[in-house]
């Protein structure tokens, strides 16, 4: 006998299970208000008795706060009754355990558990619970979980799909696939939205392997592009919140991510997934109070802006070289000729009878290695003079002792970094390799290396209290960046990227790299492509062929190439693509340039013919939904219902890093793209013959 056999006692079963929260909300609502009243009480007795003895006072305290928190607890839960009403689940699976005795039981699953204090029973699972994970994992048949008692087999007899939308079943579908493809489809064709959503009612099975995944201590995700890499990366911080509870809290969670855009656009996941938002911070940022924010330096986007609009085979070879792994190598060899040669004891002469010869100074400087180089002075001199009161039994003054100290500070030669770091290039014979900008700026691809020497000298800070990392964009960040990281957060971590998506060309690691920084690690690689229709992706592999890609079928309009006869006609062109744009059932629009200087451009260009176009620069921090006008490198992880990229000559897209940029743009389209030019098209884009040939006639 099936439970709740057809849709339309599903439809009853939803009503019963929609009465039984609302009552819980209701008595929640009760337990709030006593809360509240309890705790106004003491306060109208704290005011109106003035002579309250301390013990009285410490005891009243302690019950405030007590009511504070179970007060906030009461609040919490309320929040997550409420979006439980609006979605309560979303699919069920029916499981039977394969002992004697057991009957088939149906698991419904949604975002959040719902436990039903009268009947005693589990009527919602999280759909992070061991048991939940078959739904993902199976398919109809004989079936198991991991629990945390072990391994439970048996057979799963039943799998249904239900879209929920306030409280309302839309519809159900029955399937014996782990998750049906129609309703996969449909989350797929939606609109884009100014946030990144959740994707838990469709989580694929190798996605689910990836969230689950509580074995590794590093995790190198790399993934085609729209994989879904940050959605999962983000399923799995909930998911791990969710298994690990009590020891790690979001808090406790630190995300290094590309640039506060990006930050904004996923901050909403995992407080969709009922988690709250975990700390972000950016590879500069690190890098930067590393070195007390001393230094003034080139940042990463101007770096690419840089390479973009007047690359020098200088400047790219001083990017290639501090990005290679043989670099952290050499830097490494340059601090032991540090520590054996930066040394330069001297005698020092403490007062009239007493002179500390160089030899013994210079054999403290290595009885102490185990201390950063820097943090030994003050050791050495307790202990130079530790030793003359043994030897000579006589005391020094503190004068003398500050004296000793200073002096041998003096004798070693690394205590300013920059000056350490041009040592560096003086001594690997490449003195050309280290240049800096106007006003003393540092070019990008000095900040790690300098902090990475400033650490080695200085010793590290004190143990980080992350306890898990999530870097994403992870092939932008050359191999001393990971090297910093190893040392400055020992915890596990997710690392997630795309070598095809690289801005940084000329720095960027691939998956085996940074595990080689790492000397371990698992890679799991997520090869289909959910974001764009068929059409698209097939585009964008003839930009830039990956095999491992397998694109999702979902179609959609071919990708359209528009040829313009001149720059201001292009303009009116893409006028009239905003204008039906807006006649279209999208809700936003992806105009994506090159560099920023060309999107500004354009921007103020488009702005004359028609309003309500956001520029997003690499100073905006938030994200906007509706027509939207940016570089290739701000793009980057977004998505748009619709894209245009403008000016894709063979004038503007023609190295390899422009290839890259271009790849970024074009991935970013979820439904339709259109590609814009004068002159003569680059060499990239493939022109189809099935492109209608109004599409290429000059207009
Ligand atoms: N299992 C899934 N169910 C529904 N949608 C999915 C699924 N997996 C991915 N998507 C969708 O695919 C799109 C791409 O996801 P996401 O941005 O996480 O991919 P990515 O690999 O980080 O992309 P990129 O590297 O190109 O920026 C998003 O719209 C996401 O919702």
């Amino acid at each position: 006998m099936i439970f709740n056999k057809t849709e339309e006692q599903e439809k009853q079963y939803l009503q019963q299970i929609l009465e039984i929260i609302n009552d819980t909300i209701n008595n929640t609502d009760k337990s709030v208000k006593e809360h509240v009243d309890t705790l106004q009480e003491h306060k109208d007795y704290l005011w109106s008795n003035k002579d309250i003895d301390p013990h009285e006072i410490r005891s009243m305290r302690e019950s405030i706060l007590n009511h504070f928190a179970l007060g906030e607890n009461v609040i919490d839960k309320r929040k997550r009754l409420s979006k439980i009403l609006d979605i309560p689940y979303f699919g069920r699976i029916d499981f039977c355990e394969k002992k004697e005795g057991k009957l088939t039981t149906p698991i419904y699953i949604g975002i959040h558990t719902f436990y039903d204090p009268l009947s005693r029973t589990n009527l919602i699972y999280d759909w992070r619970a061991p048991v939940s994970s078959m739904f993902y994992d199976h398919e109809l048949g004989e079936a198991s979980y991991i629990s945390p008692s072990g391994e439970v087999y048996g057979d799963m007899s039943l799998k249904r799909q239900y879209r929920i939308r306030k409280g309302r079943m839309e519809f159900m579908i029955e399937s014996s696939l782990t998750v049906h493809d129609d309703i996969l489809q449909k989350e797929l064709s939606a609109n884009a939205d100014d946030k990144m959503k959740n994707i838990v009612t469709t989580i694929q099975r190798e996605q689910n392997r990836i969230i689950r995944n509580e074995d590794a201590s590093i995790l190198i995700i790399q993934g085609v592009a729209g994989s879904g890499k940050t959605s999962i990366a983000l399923h799995r911080i909930a998911y791990l919140l969710y298994a690990l509870k009590g020891n790690i809290s979001s808090k406790d969670i630190l995300i290094i991510s590309p640039n506060k855009i990006f930050a904004d656009y996923i901050s909403n996941v995992l407080p969709e997934l009922g988690e709250e938002t975990v700390p972000e911070t950016s590879m500069e940022q690190i890098l930067s109070s590393i070195l007390y924010n001393k230094y003034k330096y080139q940042n990463f986007f101007e770096q690419v802006s840089e390479l973009l609009e007047r690359p020098t085979p200088d400047f790219i070879e001083r990017i290639q070289y501090k990005s290679s792994p043989d670099f952290v190598l050499q830097l490494d060899k340059f601090i032991l000729h540090i520590e054996n040669t930066y040394l330069h004891a001297t005698d020092v002469k403490l007062n009239r009878y007493i002179t500390i010869p160089a030899e013994f100074i210079k054999e403290q400087f290595r009885r102490f290695n185990r201390y950063p180089m820097r943090q030994r002075f003050e050791t050495m001199t307790e202990y130079i003079m530790e030793m003359m009161a043994i030897q000579y039994n006589f005391s020094v003054t503190t004068a003398e002792k500050t004296l000793l100290k200073k002096e041998i500070k003096k004798m070693f030669a690394g205590n300013n970094d920059l000056q350490v770091y041009k040592d560096f290039f003086e001594w690997a014979g490449k003195p050309k390799m280290f240049k800096t900008r106007k006003n003393h700026t540092l070019e990008y691809t000095d900040l790690a290396p300098l902090a990475y020497l400033h650490l080695a000298l200085e010793g590290y800070p004190p143990h980080s209290p992350v306890k898990h990392l999530l870097i994403d964009e992870m092939q932008d960040y050359p191999p001393i960046q990971y090297k910093i990281i190893q040392k400055l957060y020992s915890c596990r971590k997710t690392i997630l990227g795309d070598t095809c998506q690289s801005v940084n060309p000329y720095g960027s690691s691939t998956a085996e790299m940074i595990r080689k920084v790492f000397a371990t690690g698992e890679i799991m690689k997520l090869c289909k492509s959910y974001r764009s229709t068929f059409e698209i992706t097939a585009f964008t592999q003839n930009i830039r062929p990956n095999t491992d890609l397998e694109p999702v079928v979902r179609h959609g309009e071919h990708p359209r190439i528009l040829r313009f006869q001149n720059s201001e006609k292009e303009i009116d062109g893409i006028t009239e693509l905003i204008s039906l744009f807006r006649k279209s059932k999208y809700k936003s629009l992806g105009i994506i340039c090159k560099t920023e200087t060309q999107a500004r451009e354009i921007a103020d260009k488009l702005l004359k013919h028609t309003d309500n176009i956001y520029f997003l620069s690499s100073q905006s921090s938030a994200f906007v939904k509706g027509i939207i006008i940016t570089s290739s490198h701000m793009a980057k992880g977004l998505e748009f219902d619709e894209v245009i990229v403008p000016q894709a000559n063979n004038k503007n897209y023609c190295s390899e890093i422009d290839k890259s940029m271009l790849y970024v743009a074009v991935t970013r389209a979820m439904h339709k793209l259109t590609v814009t030019y004068w002159g003569k098209p680059c060499d990239f884009i493939y022109i189809s013959p099935t492109l209608k040939s109004s599409d290429l006639n000059p207009l």
